[in-house]
């Protein structure tokens, strides 16, 4: 992109420029903070009177007042970070926020001689703030009129003649970066800086993500902006933005409809690493509290799996076949232990009443033809055998009133005494996912309740997982198929939430009122809450079938962002996995997009994955690499101390890079891993190959590329998401197995 380094002087007087109009919004903003104090303290008076006429006076400009009084207390790193420099536009008119919406410049906006005149500037920030005389000082990111600063290119720079992102710290302007979207004009503005992209992508890296608002490219912005309906599907190779971009979509969606996200985003991220990693990216952005991101791992309120289960395994647990596996059990449970009890006594009328083994089984027959989940035909259960006990008694009558009558009272003795109660809790118990999960760790109960659907050696495996302590990541899209064969039992009503709170998003703002934390809040909400407004499913080629039911299952009535990679799935039967995909989105219409530029490897990394994904998936194209740093991928090939040899490349590396060093092995030396990197510090961790998904760092090491293409039938793809991690440098160390070349190349990594 053009540009070009102004004289120091130049420099120095465009960074005062911004910092005039830095002071200028400051002090502006704190004129709102003094109101917004007011305004707030008013309506909390207000809302304890409680009245529906007092709530309906907390109006939109009290909810505005709010979410400026929450986001500038917030302290922004840089709250103003863009500006643009525009052409006069082609119908002058101007939009709701103040500026000219217009994309295309005016017709006479550029002279004959190529000479043009700036007739607006709009500075970008995270949230808009209008001057007294309701001008724009500066326009939110996410309004309409903040689109060219993302969406100019030089090859269709619309009204844009200069982008400049402002780098600043608290209240002082550090820096000014341009990019010249016109350079064939001259409109007498300098240019500062390399462009702002270069700088962002050059910063060293630490355990958490950056927002990308003041970079955003311009096909990120058309998937940041798309309109909301029904399914946005994005996929793009390693490094080219879909987390990113899936974030600030997020807050994005939250800007333009809050009264309709009010039910709340969910934002499914493969490992709890990476949620981790990506949590900050909203706050960052102004949003907290509407947004959940949950590990797929977290999904059922409650669990919290981190255990991975051996591919073999997780290829059974992940299949559609567990559906039919999982009907058996929930009420093949019923039976449990010994086939349940045997006999049913009561006293009636002074006589002993009772049903044996064989009437037990065909009540139990006859209450499971239906198809209700089991726990909610328990009723039924108790209404039959009553029926059955009323039968034994043998009385007749003629009179259906007297005989009503008699029956009501029948029951009403039965069914309170304490042998028919305990014997009901016993025959037809409530049923927990967590006790039928456990109960199929008996091999023998598995191959009966699997027949025809496992082979005994899967039987035998699935059995052998499940007798661990705590569950598999995998487990919980089983845990959450239980729950939904099994039923809930009703629950305590929970408190309904004050339709007038969504109505302002009040609540939001004043969490206080409660007595709890913004973070208290979302985590109390994100509980109460089974189905979402919208959700995001981030790295969704790994998501399994089952996992994509119990995603689906959040997400009935959602729009949804989807983002993902096939060429990085790490799940073995992708098109088996795709129409469980189909099945939880149904046929609601998809709008596709596909991100095509890398944006965290540097050209020498991205050859050599670009290697690796040739064989993974032949004829898959590479993102195209932005940057390029002019250092090599170093390789080594390790000597007989493996954790000796780990230890030492991590190290060198950890002296060149400034930020993160992540080490990535085979999941089966996740342990070993750490214990060699003991004592470096925390800049570097040890990954096993499954938990790098979606992270990275400014240098990996990569240990052993044939250990881990072949853990797993998908196991090339996965050393493509190993090997793609790295911002600045990349240590490949090579084992015997790898089969290295002269100069240490291992044989999956040579590009002949
Ligand atoms: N427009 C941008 N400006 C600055 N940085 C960017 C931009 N787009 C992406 N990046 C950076 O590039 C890196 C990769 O982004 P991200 O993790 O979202 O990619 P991804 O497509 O999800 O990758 P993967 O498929 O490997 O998980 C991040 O550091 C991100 O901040």
């Amino acid at each position: 992109m053009a540009a070009q380094t102004a004289a120091p002087g130049v420099r120095d007087q465009e960074i005062a420029a911004e910092q005039a109009h830095l002071d200028r919004v400051y002090r502006r903003l704190e004129e709102k903070i003094h109101e917004a104090e007011f305004l707030m303290s008013d309506a909390a008076q207000r809302g304890q009177v409680g009245t529906p006429g007092a709530l309906a006076e907390r109006d939109a400009q009290v909810f505005r007042a709010g979410v400026h009084l929450n986001r500038l207390n917030s302290e922004f790193e840089d709250f103003l970070f863009g500006r643009v420099d525009l052409l006069a536009g082609k119908d002058g008119k101007k939009g709701a926020d103040g500026a000219f919406t217009s994309v295309d410049p005016a017709d006479d906006a550029i002279r004959e001689d190529a000479t043009a005149d700036i007739a607006e500037t709009l500075h970008i920030g995270r949230i808009g703030v209008l001057d007294t005389d309701y001008a724009p000082l500066v326009i939110d990111w996410r309004a309409p009129a903040a689109a060219p600063f993302y969406r100019s290119t030089p090859v269709a720079p619309g009204r844009v003649v200069r982008r400049r992102v402002i780098r600043s710290k608290g209240r002082k302007v550090l820096g000014v970066e341009d990019d010249l979207l016109r350079p064939e004009l001259t409109t007498g503005l300098p240019v500062v800086g390399d462009g702002a992209l270069m700088a962002a992508l050059g910063q060293a890296r630490t355990h958490s993500m950056r927002d990308i608002v003041s970079s955003i490219q311009a096909e990120q912005d058309l998937v940041i902006r798309a309109p909301a309906a029904s399914v946005t599907e994005v996929t793009g190779g390693p490094g080219t933005g879909k987390t990113a971009v899936a974030l600030h979509r997020a807050a994005y969606l939250l800007y333009q409809d809050r009264r309709r996200y009010a039910g709340g985003i969910l934002c499914v991220s493969p490992t709890p690493l990476l949620v981790a990693y990506t949590e900050g990216v909203l706050p960052s952005l102004g949003e907290e509290g509407q947004v959940a991101i949950r590990a797929v791992g977290s999904l059922v309120d409650g669990v919290s799996a981190e255990l991975y289960d051996e591919p073999a395994v997780a290829r059974i647990k992940g299949s559609l076949r567990m559906q039919k596996v999982l009907r058996n059990a929930a009420r093949g449970c019923l039976d449990l232990p010994d086939g349940g009890p045997g006999l049913l006594r009561v006293v009636a009328f002074g006589r002993r009443l009772e049903l044996d083994a064989q009437e037990l089984s065909s009540v139990r027959q006859q209450v499971l033809a239906g198809t209700a989940p089991v726990n909610l035909l328990r009723p039924r259960a108790r209404r039959l055998l009553l029926d059955a006990l009323w039968r034994r008694t043998g009385r007749r009558f003629d009179d259906t009133e007297l005989a009503a009558e008699e029956r009501q009272g029948f029951d009403e003795d039965v069914s309170t005494e304490p042998e028919f109660t305990d014997f009901l809790d016993a025959w037809w118990p409530v049923l927990a996912p967590a006790r039928v999960l456990a109960a199929l760790a008996d091999e023998r109960r598995l191959s009966r309740w699997a027949r025809r659907v496992l082979t005994p050696p899967e039987v035998r495996r699935v059995a052998r997982s499940l007798r661990r302590d705590g569950f598999s990541v995998h487990d919980v899209a089983l845990l959450d198929e239980l729950e939904t064969l099994l039923g809930s039992p009703p629950r305590e009503k929970k408190r309904e939430l004050d339709p007038m709170d969504q109505l302002t998003g009040l609540e939001e703002l004043m969490p206080q009122a409660r007595g709890e934390s913004r973070r208290e809040r979302a985590d109390r909400l994100a509980r109460e809450r089974v189905e979402y407004a919208h959700v995001i499913v981030d790295e969704a080629q790994d998501l399994t079938p089952m996992q994509w039911r119990m995603v689906g299952r959040r997400g009935r009535t959602a729009t949804w962002t989807i983002v993902g990679d096939p060429a990085q799935s790490s799940w073995s039967d992708v098109d088996e996995a795709a129409r469980a995909r189909d099945e939880a989105l149904g046929n609601r219409p998809r709008r596709r997009f596909t991100l095509t530029v890398n944006y965290r490897n540097p050209a020498e990394i991205a050859e050599v994955a670009s290697t690796v994904l040739a064989l993974a998936m032949p004829g898959s194209p590479s993102p195209r690499a932005v940057r390029s740093t002019g250092v090599l991928p170093r390789y080594e090939v390790a000597g007989p101390d493996l954790a000796a040899s780990v230890r030492d490349a991590a190290a060198r590396l950890l002296e060149e890079v400034d930020g993160t060093v992540g080490v990535v092995v085979a999941m089966n030396r996740r342990a070993q891993a750490r214990q060699w990197l003991r004592g470096l510090g925390d800049r570097v961790v040890a990954l096993g190959s499954l938990e790098a998904k979606g992270l990275e760092y400014d240098a990996t090491v990569v240990v052993s590329p044939a250990e881990i293409a072949e853990e797993s039938p998908a196991g090339l793809r996965v050393l493509y998401v190993a090997l793609t991690r790295a911002t600045q440098r990349l240590t490949v160390l090579a084992r015997e197995a790898d089969l290295p070349d002269a100069a240490g190349v291992p044989d999956l990594l040579r590009a002949d």
